[in-house]
């Protein structure tokens, strides 16, 4: 079961995406109910007079998305009994993450579309991707997906919209294809297999040499055997700006039940693979690493957080350029967004999002007794000056002012200060890369002062100021502080896990 969300020491509450039109006004049941008689038997009034639905009811919670579909977004809509029913604000939080990767500069858009295209892997009878993505935004889609059902009912629910249904094609998987991962292929070509055809007639697509690199040394159970996700699935001409994916998240259907308080319905197929999700987005890393430049974007979700780690490494392995990652929460239940590319950053993305503030902060929360403000400021002075940067202690004001030179605050940044979580060390060698290319033609140094102040007890307040916003080293400032802030949190908010890269929603 994907984590359930628990509010962490020191972490920030994400929060539903700002454009998700249901961030600032969530579904009215009182006023859909009025308006819909068909959803009116499903809502009911608590003490407070609050209408409701009953989340463990599948016809409820059906109903509830169909008439959202229809009364927010103008779209028609049904699945049959039992299939997985999306939660239409929960699905949209993808969306508009998506929508900000492609915004962004980081990855720039050489692919040359006129329209933005997806490759919706899965999507399932009830389609929600293309169809909110093709009605909200105008996107083309590809949807995809491997059992009857969800070719029948996903080509109803386009055929039923004629508004978006030129945008969106529905494509069955050949399941008769096996497509061999790279370790199945070094194992064959060790074993001296001359055909990967088997006795039962199965088509076999050799996806060429078997690639150095090993994503699966240390989970052999965690293989995808199932048919083909993008390789054998995209066709040799196409390119597309993303993929998404809701995969099948999980390894048992017992495993999939264990939510008593929402029925969502899902059958076995949508639900479950051999190995899980880790399996299944291992299997979209690897086609993605033969497939490259084909995908601007890669995205999945991801419903343990445990496996993001896991993930990202794997996608380091296979020499992504960017990884990106974001939490989806809705209600108690959090998700992760995984992004990747292939494609070189653009230097611009650096400048773009960094130069602006002058003034940057962070709280830590949570801190046990034993960690005071002066902890706080001692570790902002051992990371920052094992660069070699200059740093003035004031300890009656909770102050320290630090001068770096270009190449402390590279130091910095290339994490060779503290150990560190891997994705954050090599996004932060990444986007130096540009940075020192551009910094080498200046001269002066970053000048910034860190102050520690106690907000409530257990909770502190970091705040960052710069001195001279207009330096040419002023570009590292945000990344630098952004590192700090990890960096702390990782010391004193015991809780953390994960460093999360989010670009999608505001931190502070
Ligand atoms: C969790 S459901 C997601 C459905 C929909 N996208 C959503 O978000 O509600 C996973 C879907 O992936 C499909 N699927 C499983 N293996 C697949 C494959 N190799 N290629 C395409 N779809 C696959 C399943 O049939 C199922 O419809």
């Amino acid at each position: 079961m994907p984590s359930k969300k628990k509010r962490k020491r020191g972490g920030e509450r994400p929060v539903i995406h700002p454009r998700n039109k249901y961030s600032e006004n969530p579904p009215d049941f009182g006023l859909l109910a009025s308006l819909y008689p068909s959803f009116e038997p499903y809502v009911f009034y608590s003490h407070g007079g609050r209408p409701r639905i009953d989340w463990t009811d599948f016809n409820a919670t059906r109903e509830l998305t169909r008439v959202l579909l229809l009364h927010d977004h103008g779209l028609n809509w049904w699945i049959p009994d039992g299939q997985l029913c999306p939660t239409v604000p929960n699905r949209l939080n993808y969306i508009h993450w998506i929508e900000d990767l492609l915004a962004s500069d980081l990855i720039p858009c050489t692919l040359g579309n006129s329209v933005v295209k997806g490759f919706d892997i899965g999507t399932g009878a009830n389609c929600i991707y293309p169809l909110l993505g093709a009605s909200l935004l105008g996107w083309t889609f590809v949807g995809s997906d491997v059992t009857d059902v969800a070719i029948e009912w996903a080509n109803r629910n386009v055929d039923g919209n004629p508004h978006v249904s030129e945008l969106i094609e529905i494509r069955r998987v050949d399941t008769e294809i096996k497509i061999f991962d790279a370790e199945e292929l070094q194992n064959r070509q060790k074993d001296n297999i001359n055909s990967y055809v088997d006795s039962s007639n199965i088509k076999s697509v050799d996806m060429g040499p078997a690639p150095s690199f090993s994503l699966r040394s240390h989970s052999a159970k965690k293989s995808y055997h199932g048919p083909p996700v993008l390789v054998g699935v995209i066709k040799d001409w196409e390119s597309f700006d993303f993929c998404m994916c809701n995969p099948p998240f999980f390894e048992t259907m017992e495993e999939a039940g264990l939510n008593p308080k929402t029925s969502c319905g899902g059958t076995p197929e949508e639900m479950v693979c051999l190995g899980g999700e880790e399996a299944f987005i291992t299997r979209i890393i690897e086609d993605s690493a033969q497939v490259k430049h084909t995908f601007r974007w890669y995205t999945s979700m991801v419903g343990r957080k445990s496996n993001l780690n896991i993930l990202t490494s794997k996608l380091w392995n296979v020499g992504v350029t960017v990884v990106k990652t974001t939490e989806f929460v809705q209600g108690h239940t959090s998700r992760w967004g995984l992004a990747w590319s292939f494609m070189p950053p653009s230097r611009k993305m650096l400048f773009s999002h960094v130069t602006e503030k002058k003034n940057l902060s962070f709280m830590l929360e949570g801190l046990q007794r034993q960690h005071s403000a002066f902890h706080v400021l001692q570790s902002v002075e051992s990371f920052l000056c094992s660069s070699g940067a200059s740093c003035k202690l004031n300890a009656a004001t909770f102050n320290i002012d630090i001068t770096a030179s270009q190449n402390h605050c590279n130091t910095i940044l290339k994490g060779e200060t503290q150990n560190k979580n891997e994705a954050v060390r090599c996004k932060n060698e990444l986007e130096i890369s540009s940075t020192l290319n551009y910094n080498n033609c200046q001269s002066d140094d970053l000048r910034f002062r860190i102050s520690v102040f106690q907000q409530i007890p257990g909770t502190l307040l970091v705040r960052a100021t710069l001195h001279q916003k207009e330096s040419s080293s002023s570009g590292l400032f945000s990344l630098i502080f952004e590192q700090l802030e990890e960096v702390l949190k990782n010391k004193f908010c015991t809780d953390r896990v994960l460093a999360d890269g989010s670009c999608s929603y505001p931190r502070r």
